[in-house]
């Protein structure tokens, strides 16, 4: 037990302290530097507070129904058996496996704002690396998407983790479409989570507040509603439950019998799923609408506030990947208490909190959600009343944790994102790029060890492959270990085998949708050349040059406080010169509409008079 707890620890290190992850797999110590608030326990009368809630007499309005999408049991956290696909090179599949433990394990109820268990007393759950579909130009397959060697194979681990500890779901770290998703389900006997499905399921454990609640769920019924496939049953009737075969039905209500969804067994159900599916929609969406309407009002409120030299409130939107640090980076600034995690996703409900500026002024920092890479459009789409506040911020501080090792794609994602929501590209270009949890690089990152690009092939071989996390201290030992396959045990208590077929190529899965092309000059921040010799991260922190057009960017440890006093400084003068611009801009625009509107004086028109 001991030993997975410190696999585990190491493997949580990785993800939140990746840099020295990169270089080797150290034991975990207590949590980092951790000036994160421990959890206190919250008085019995305590509220969040929150900008956007709602009137007493709304909240007895509003009901709010627990959108689950493999029905689990709230009260309990979920124990997931983790299915991770190959990725090259080494160093981003140990990234993403790391991800995919902590999405696994941040699935957890929240109550009054708090959860109940530590992180970091969390075992490490069950995993296994196998091989990419998607790989090599090969296509993943319609019906199950693995192979069928792959999916017997994960069902031995996965049998294997069974008979040790109770696995409630499989979370595969892909995304699958409905059809894949019920047929996986029916081989494995197991509830089967997609990355989208996971993701949108820890936002409906961790909202908070009503409005939070009311998007999350939105979001989730919309991913059911596009998974609404019908299912063979073992009585050959068709049906909608759990197990049964999946047919190639979708949900837009053409059927593989030629008939469509208007006749034959079956349609009667999906049309009823699909009514109150819409029902419930249009209810959750009038809600937001609401809400949505309420906070209009109470920005352009603080619009109208007065600072101490007269210009309004202006807000800044703290915007960046899940667990860069931005609640800890606006609580350190704030000096107030905002909830911090290594749990992805601890901020699901939106926050706002006072700074005094260097110069006096007072400003509004907006903690909110955090991105990932595929992040659901579902969830986009039904967050847009929180990230509202994001697209109307007067600036934006885009906080990098800079010990990620696949940092590129973390700030990509992020600018997708921007873009996705509707950030103008003048935001975009004025926003404040910071990296954050500089500390663990001066804890001293020894940049040679980056420059090794671990690319050693791995062994050629038709079989599945199969891997999880290493006790070992180095990556590079991701090595063929064939005995791996025959002994699931011991893979699932950490043994890192590797025993793919030779792939010399990067898979496209990892950057689909997410990576934004280098030359794109859309971009507000460039590659200095250092950087396009090699990446960032084989570079080590010291070398990377990212040249912004709106100025330095700063790094700053949201522990230790270092750069923080900087980071002020600069907000500061940004808005001192976004004040400026909209002076003179208005002043501009005083002189064309102060003037009052004459028709012209032309001979003619002077003639017309006089007649
Ligand atoms: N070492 C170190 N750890 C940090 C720093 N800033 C934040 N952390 C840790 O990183 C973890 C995530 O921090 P959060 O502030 O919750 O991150 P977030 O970006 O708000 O995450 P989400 O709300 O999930 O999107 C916590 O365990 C923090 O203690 C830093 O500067 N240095
Ligand atoms: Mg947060």
């Amino acid at each position: 037990m001991l030993k997975t707890i410190s696999i585990w620890r190491t493997s949580l290190r990785c993800f939140t302290r990746t840099s020295t992850c990169m270089r080797s797999f150290p034991s975990y110590p207590s949590p980092p530097l951790s000036s994160t608030p421990s959890k206190p326990s919250p008085p019995s009368n305590w509220t969040p507070y929150s900008p956007y809630s709602l009137s007493s007499k709304q909240k007895k309005e509003e009901t709010h129904e627990v959108v689950s999408l493999f029905n689990r049991d709230p009260t309990s956290t979920p124990n997931l058996f983790v299915v991770q696909p190959r990725l090259r090179p080494d160093k981003f599949l140990q990234a993403k496996l790391n991800e995919a433990l902590c999405l696994a394990n941040s699935l957890e109820e929240q109550r009054d704002g708090y959860f109940e268990t530590d992180f970091f007393d969390k075992d490490l759950p069950p995993h296994i690396i196998v091989q990419n579909p998607s790989m090599k130009g090969r296509k993943a397959r319609a019906d199950i998407y693995f192979g069928p060697g792959t999916v017997e194979n994960i069902k031995c681990h996965l049998n294997a983790a069974e008979s040790k500890d109770e696995v409630d779901a499989v979370f595969v770290n892909a995304i699958l479409s409905g059809i894949q998703q019920r047929n996986l389900e029916r081989a494995w006997g197991k509830p089967v989570l997609d990355r989208v499905g996971l993701i949108i399921e820890i936002f409906n454990a961790h909202a908070f507040t009503k409005e939070a609640k009311l998007q999350a769920e939105l979001a989730a019924l919309m991913y059911k509603k596009s998974r609404l496939v019908r299912v063979r049953g073992p009585d050959g009737r068709h049906t909608f439950g759990t197990s049964g075969e999946a047919e190639v039905v979708s949900a837009r209500g053409r059927g593989s019998g030629g008939q469509g969804f208007t006749s034959g067994a079956g349609e009667t159900e999906l049309q009823l799923q699909r009514r109150r599916i819409s029902e419930r929609r249009n209810h959750l969406l009038s809600r937001i609408e609401e809400v949505r309407r309420t906070r209009a009002l109470q920005r352009a409120g603080r619009k109208r506030q007065g600072g101490s030299s007269g210009q309004g409130l202006s807000t800044i939107a703290v915007v960046g990947y899940t667990n860069a640090g931005k609640s800890t980076l606006v609580s350190e600034l704030a000096g107030s208490d905002l909830y911090s995690d290594c749990r992805l996703f601890a901020t699901v409900d939106p926050r706002l909190r006072s700074v005094i500026l260097p110069s006096g002024r007072k400003v509004l920092f907006s903690d909110t959600v955090g991105f990932i890479s595929d992040l659901p459009v579902q969830l986009v789409e039904a967050f847009h009343a929180t990230l509202e506040e994001v697209v109307e911020a007067d600036l934006l501080v885009h906080v990098v944790d800079s010990s990620a090792p696949n940092l590129d794609e973390h700030r990509s994602t992020v600018m997708h994102v921007l873009q996705q929501i509707g950030v103008s590209e003048e935001k975009l270009q004025n926003m404040i790029e910071v990296w954050n949890k500089i500390d663990i690089e001066e804890e001293g990152m020894d940049v040679d060890d980056y420059l090794h690009d671990d690319d050693e092939e791995d062994g050629e071989g038709e079989t599945d492959e199969t891997s999880s996390v290493s006790e070992e201290n180095d990556m590079k030992s991701m090595t063929e270990n064939d005995e791996a396959n025959n002994n699931p045990g011991a893979e699932v208590e950490g043994s890192e085998e590797a025993t793919e077929g030779k792939q010399d190529d990067f898979d496209g899965w990892l950057y689909e949708d997410t990576l934004v092309d280098e030359d794109d000059s859309s971009l507000p921040w460039t590659f200095s050349d250092q950087q396009n010799e090699s990446s960032n991260m084989d570079a080590g922190l010291e070398n990377v040059c990212i040249v912004g057009p709106s100025g330095p960017h700063l790094k700053t440890s949201a522990i230790t406080g270092v750069g923080l006093q900087e980071l002020l400084e600069l907000i500061d003068e940004k808005l001192k010169v976004q004040d400026k611009n909209l002076k003179t801009s208005k002043m501009a625009e005083g002189n064309i509409f102060d003037k009052k509107w004459r028709p012209p004086r032309t001979e003619d028109s002077i003639i017309a008079v006089e007649q």
